[in-house]
C-alpha cells in the first residue's frame, strides 16, 4: 500500500511562512489535486514530498514509512516518488526511448517496459527514436509521465503539467494522463491553478491558500459545499445575493429557497450562494424584477451586473444563454433561480 500522509508540515523561506500546518492524506492508488493561486505554496509542497527540500516541522510518510520529519530523512532518489515538471524537463540529447528508461536500472533498460509504459501514455513505438524537440508539447508531457512511471513509483507528483499546452491539446493530454494513471493505480498528486482541472482530476481536491489547506474532500462535495464564500468564488462562477435567514430558509429579493448549508457562526448580514446553472433570466418578461446595469458578453456566457427589487446594491451574475443578443445594458428582466443555496456571512 502507498498511502501518502503529510502531517502538520510547515516551511519558511527567509523567515516568510510558505506552508503552515499542512495536513493531507492521499489514499493508496487515488488521485488528489492541489489547487491554489500563484504563490500559495503548491510547488513547495510537492518539492517537500519529492525530497528536493526538507520541511521545518511536521512529517511526511509513504506506506507507513517516514520520509521526512522523523529521525532520518529518505533521500529523493530512494523515496519511490516520480516527478513531472511543468515543461516535462525531458533530456534534449536523449531520444524518447532513452528518456523513458532513464530512471531504470541498466539491466532493465532493454526490457519490454519501455514499450509497455509508452503504450500506457498513448505514445506509439514509432516515436521512441525521436528527440524531444521533434514532439508536440502534449507528446512531450506524456513522455515525461512515462519516464516517471517506468520505475513503478509508489507516488507520482505532477506540477502543473498541462499549463503550457493550448486548450484542445490540454484537454486531450489531460484525458490521456488520467487514463494512464487509472491503469497504473499509482497514488498521484496534481498541482494546478486551474479550478476546472482540479475539480475533474480525481478523488480528492485540496484548496491551498496562503500556505494553508483551506478545504479538502471529494470534488463534488467541496463544490456543493464550499466552507467559505472565498472558496466558493475560487471554484467557479459564484453569485452572491443578500439574504435573510428565517425558519431554515433563505429569503432574497428573488423569493424563498431551502438552505443546503449554512456557514454563519452568528447572526448578522448574510448572503446566499447561487450557481449560474440554477439561474434563468427572462429578458422579455412582462413582470421584471431586475434591471441590467452593465453587461459583458463572452461567447454564450454573459457577465451581468444587475439591481434587483428595491435593493440598490448591484449583484454580479454569470449566465449561459443560447441567445446573448437578447440582452443589453439598461434592460429590465426577470431573474429566477431554482434549488437550494449555501449561506455565508455577508
Ligand atoms: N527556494 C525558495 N527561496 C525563497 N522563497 C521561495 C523558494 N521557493 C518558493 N519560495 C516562495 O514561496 C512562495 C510559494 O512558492 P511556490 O512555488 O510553492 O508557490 P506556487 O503556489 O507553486 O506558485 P505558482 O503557481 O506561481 O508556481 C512564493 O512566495 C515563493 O516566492
Amino acid at each position: 500500500m502507498s498511502t501518502l500522509i503529510v502531517t502538520d508540515v510547515t516551511k519558511q523561506f527567509g523567515g516568510q511562512p510558505v506552508l503552515q500546518n499542512v495536513t493531507l492524506t492521499v489514499p493508496s492508488g487515488s488521485r488528489t489535486s492541489v489547487v491554489g493561486a500563484s504563490g500559495s505554496g503548491k510547488s513547495t509542497l510537492l518539492r517537500l514530498i519529492a525530497g528536493f527540500d526538507d520541511p521545518d516541522a511536521g512529517q511526511i510518510s509513504l506506506g507507513g514509512v517516514p520520509l521526512a520529519g522523523g529521525v532520518s530523512t529518505v533521500p529523493a532518489h530512494r523515496r519511490g516518488v516520480g516527478y513531472v515538471a511543468q515543461d516535462g524537463a525531458l533530456f534534449p540529447h536523449l531520444t524518447v526511448g532513452q528518456n523513458i528508461v532513464f530512471g531504470l536500472p541498466r539491466s532493465a533498460r532493454r526490457s519490454a517496459r519501455v514499450a509497455e509504459v509508452a503504450a500506457l501514455v498513448a505514445i506509439g513505438t514509432d516515436l521512441l527514436g525521436r528527440y524531444p524537440h521533434e514532439l508536440s508539447g502534449g507528446q512531450q508531457q506524456r513522455v515525461a509521465l512515462a519516464r516517471a512511471l517506468a520505475p513503478e513509483p509508489q507516488v507520482v507528483l505532477l506540477d502543473e503539467p498541462f499549463s503550457a499546452l493550448d486548450t484542445g491539446l490540454r484537454a486531450y493530454t489531460r484525458r490521456a494522463v488520467i487514463a494512464a494513471l487509472e491503469q497504473s493505480r499509482v497514488t498521484t498528486i496534481l498541482v494546478t491553478h486551474d479550478q476546472e482541472e482540479a475539480l475533474s482530476f480525481g478523488d480528492q481536491i485540496a484548496i491551498i491558500d496562503g500556505g494553508r489547506i483551506s478545504q479538502a474532500g471529494p470534488p463534488a462535495l467541496v463544490f456543493d459545499n464550499p466552507h467559505t464564500a472565498g472558496i466558493a468564488e475560487f471554484l467557479g462562477d459564484a453569485i452572491f445575493i443578500p439574504c435573510e435567514v428565517v425558519g431554515g430558509e433563505s429569503h432574497t429579493v428573488l423569493g424563498s429557497h431551502p438552505i443546503r448549508h449554512d456557514h454563519r457562526t452568528a447572526g448578522g448580514p448574510a448572503q446566499a450562494l447561487v450557481r449560474p446553472a440554477q439561474l434563468t433570466i427572462d429578458s422579455e418578461s412582462a413582470s421584471p424584477n431586475a434591471q441590467i446595469i452593465d453587461m459583458q458578453s463572452v461567447g454564450s456566457k454573459l457577465n451581468l451586473t444587475v439591481t434587483m427589487g428595491s435593493n440598490e446594491q448591484p449583484v454580479h451574475l454569470s449566465y449561459i444563454t443560447s441567445a446573448p443578443e437578447r440582452f443589453r445594458a439598461g434592460q429590465h428582466a426577470r431573474v429566477h433561480f431554482i434549488g437550494g443555496v449555501v449561506v455565508y456571512p455577508a
